[in-house]
């Protein structure tokens, strides 16, 4: 194979690479200006034995080896070498500063990528499953391969830059004479490499094309195997194969010209010079130059130059082609969706603490502000697709401020669909949501905020001081407040083994049920008046469900419990169970005494339902 460059070839090839490749480029210059600044400083610094190495050359052979002066020729080696070990120094000192380009501009990407498919999922109204995690994971080794070649890109293409132009200057203050020499071949080499740049990419892509396609047909052959051999196609899918090998061949052979031409160029560019150089040597000695610059002219050319080119060429062959493919695909990943399919319009404040700040004006459903906690839907329809069965189907229900619902049914009935459609995050097909008075459609997501909170069996905790994590939902709440939240929900003990407000929090090391601990005490916290806790205590005792519950009941609003756990249905107010055909609502007698199938839910603790499962 005669790739060039060495992106995997499994992924399909991007259309405009190049293009996303400079687009990342630049932002990683423009948003890191001072740490670009920085790195340039100690490339700068970097280039100096480059700069040092053929005038020492020169001194140490005329003034040194020439008048048989060793000593003098070793000082002037040595001035060599310790340029060459600050130039050591200096290179090392790039590192640091291209991680502090590098790394925030992967952290850019990664937050465009992850708010791109969070994006997607919304408008496609769906919640998040695990192929939108696999994506996040497979294009986060994406980010790094960005951030691989683009830390690479800026290395080789800075210190190749610096370097010519310190051997340029080197001659031209060395050898004036001599710069033509070097600098004509050199200027052609890098223009014919940089002409040469989009046929290289365009016969690239057109290698990697031809690769997949032999590799879908080779598969598609296999497994229709049997198939070929009854029907007796031997023939035509012979004649298949070979024509996608012969294809293959060609534009591999065409890709192997081009690189072989690019080689040709830069062997043009490091050696040309050195051969004008050799040969004009008679004639430049004759017009006044010492044997040591010519000696220095020399050593710029091979102990510098050629290296430095070599480098360049190798660097930006290998890894040009992976950024680009790289940056378009993630380019890709990262846009927003074309047209938001969101019946409730934009949403602002995707940012959690921005939403959060109780602080921030009123932005949305202008001149109704939700009120109380109180939920009324009239006639409310919602299915997952359009040829989807509805979830449930003319929905209405009214919740006072102050009320507690418990929402049962089977497995797979509807519930949490009813808890995304409840907090508003989810637009229903048809009807509407109301909630503290006012329609949740127009609500920004800031509002939303301070109407409902909406807690899901998996507890959402970050990694960061507990008290942070509590103060989530509610950033200026005093400390008070907040132990008074931990006691009301019990989690003084979780808080005093974790080490206090203070202590930083490792989600990995809590338990599902301590994790559900602290999201609890975090909405107990928030000032919505709306609770929906969507088998948010799943995770924890009976003990610790009870003191939940009565955290809530307590606290000022109205609460939705999604419950799986008939005691719980028992305590509320009033119950609406799902059973798929309808939705009906009442105490837990009514239900008990008019719904069968509620009875068949909750039959296993017959009428008494004193426990808490
Ligand atoms: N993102 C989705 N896309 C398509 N269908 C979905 C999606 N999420 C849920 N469903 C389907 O919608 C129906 C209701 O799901 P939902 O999760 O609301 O039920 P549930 O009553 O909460 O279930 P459980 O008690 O098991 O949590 C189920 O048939 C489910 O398969």
């Amino acid at each position: 194979m005669a790739h060039e460059d060495a992106a995997p070839a499994a992924d399909p090839v991007p259309r405009r690479p190049a293009r996303a490749a400079a687009e990342v480029l630049r932002s990683a210059f423009t948003e890191s200006r001072p740490a670009v600044l920085r790195l340039l400083a100690w490339t700068l610094l970097s280039a100096l034995p480059a700069l040092v190495s053929g005038k020492a050359m020169a001194l140490a052979v005329d003034r040194g080896f020439l008048e048989h002066r060793p000593g003098q020729a070793t000082c002037w080696l040595a001035v060599f070498a310790t340029a060459a070990l600050i130039g050591a120094w200096a290179t090392r000192q790039t590192y640091p500063q291209l991680a502090h380009v590098v790394e925030p501009m992967r952290d850019r990407l990664v937050r465009r990528l992850v708010s791109g498919l969070l994006h997607r999922a919304v408008a496609a109204r769906g919640r998040p499953d695990a192929s939108a995690a696999t994506a996040v994971a497979q294009l986060t080794r994406q980010v790094e391969a960005v951030r691989d070649a683009t830390a690479g890109q800026l290395l080789i293409v800075s210190h190749f830059a610096l370097t010519a132009v310190a051997v340029l200057g080197g001659t031209a203050m060395l050898a004036p004479a001599a710069t033509p020499l070097i600098a004509v071949p050199l200027l052609l080499a890098l223009t014919g490499f940089a002409a040469t740049t989009p046929v290289t990419m365009r016969r690239q892509r057109e290698a990697f094309a031809a690769d997949e396609d032999l590799a879908r047909l080779c598969a598609d052959t296999l497994t229709a195997l049997r198939d070929i051999v009854t029907c007796g196609a031997r023939r035509p899918t012979e004649q298949d194969l070979l024509a996608a090998v012969a294809a293959g061949v060609r534009a591999n052979r065409a890709l192997a010209v081009t690189a072989a031409v690019r080689r040709l160029l830069v062997a043009l560019g490091a050696h040309l010079p050195l051969l004008l150089v050799v040969l004009a040597a008679p004639a430049l000695v004759r017009r006044g130059l010492t044997p040591g610059e010519v000696m220095g002219v020399l050593a710029y050319l091979t102990g510098t130059l050629e290296p430095a080119l070599r480098l360049l060429v190798q660097g930006v062959g290998s890894s040009w082609l992976r950024l680009a493919v790289a940056a378009e695909r993630l380019a890709a990943a990262s846009q927003p969706p074309p047209t938001s399919v969101d019946a409730y319009g934009p949403r602002t404040g995707v940012d959690g603490a921005d939403i959060m700040d109780g602080e921030h004006g009123v932005d949305g459903n202008r001149g109704h502000r939700p009120v109380d906690g109180s939920v009324r839907l009239r006639g409310v329809s919602y299915s997952y697709g359009a040829a989807a069965d509805p979830v449930f189907d003319a929905l209405d229900l009214t919740l006072h401020d102050g009320e507690h619902l418990a929402v049962v049914g089977p497995s797979g009935v509807g519930k949490s669909t009813l808890a995304d459609v409840l907090a508003g995050d989810v637009p229903p097909d048809r009807g509407n949501v109301v909630l503290g008075g006012a329609a949740a459609g127009p609500l920004t997501a800031r509002e939303l905020a301070r109407v409902r909170v909406l807690l899901p069996q998996d507890a959402y905790v970050f990694a960061g001081e507990l008290q942070e994590n509590l103060r989530w939902l509610c950033p200026r709440a005093p400390e008070r407040d907040v132990m008074s939240a931990v006691r009301a929900l019990g989690a003084g003990p979780l808080v005093e083994r974790l080490g206090g407000l203070e202590a930083m929090v490792d989600p990995a090391a809590l338990s599902a049920g301590e994790r559900q601990i602290i999201a609890l005490v975090r909405a107990h916290l928030s000032p919505a008046r709306l609770v929906i806790l969507d088998e948010a205590t799943r995770h924890l005792d009976a003990q610790a469900e009870l003191h939940v519950e009565e955290a809530f009941r307590t606290r000022r609003g109205t609460v939705v419990t999604i419950t799986h756990r008939p005691g719980a249905a028992r305590r509320a107010d009033r119950v609406l169970f799902l059973d798929g055909d309808r939705a009906l609502v009442g105490t837990h007698s009514e239900l008990l005494a008019t719904a069968p199938g509620y009875r068949a839910l909750v039959g296993g603790h017959g009428g008494d339902l004193d426990s808490t499962d």
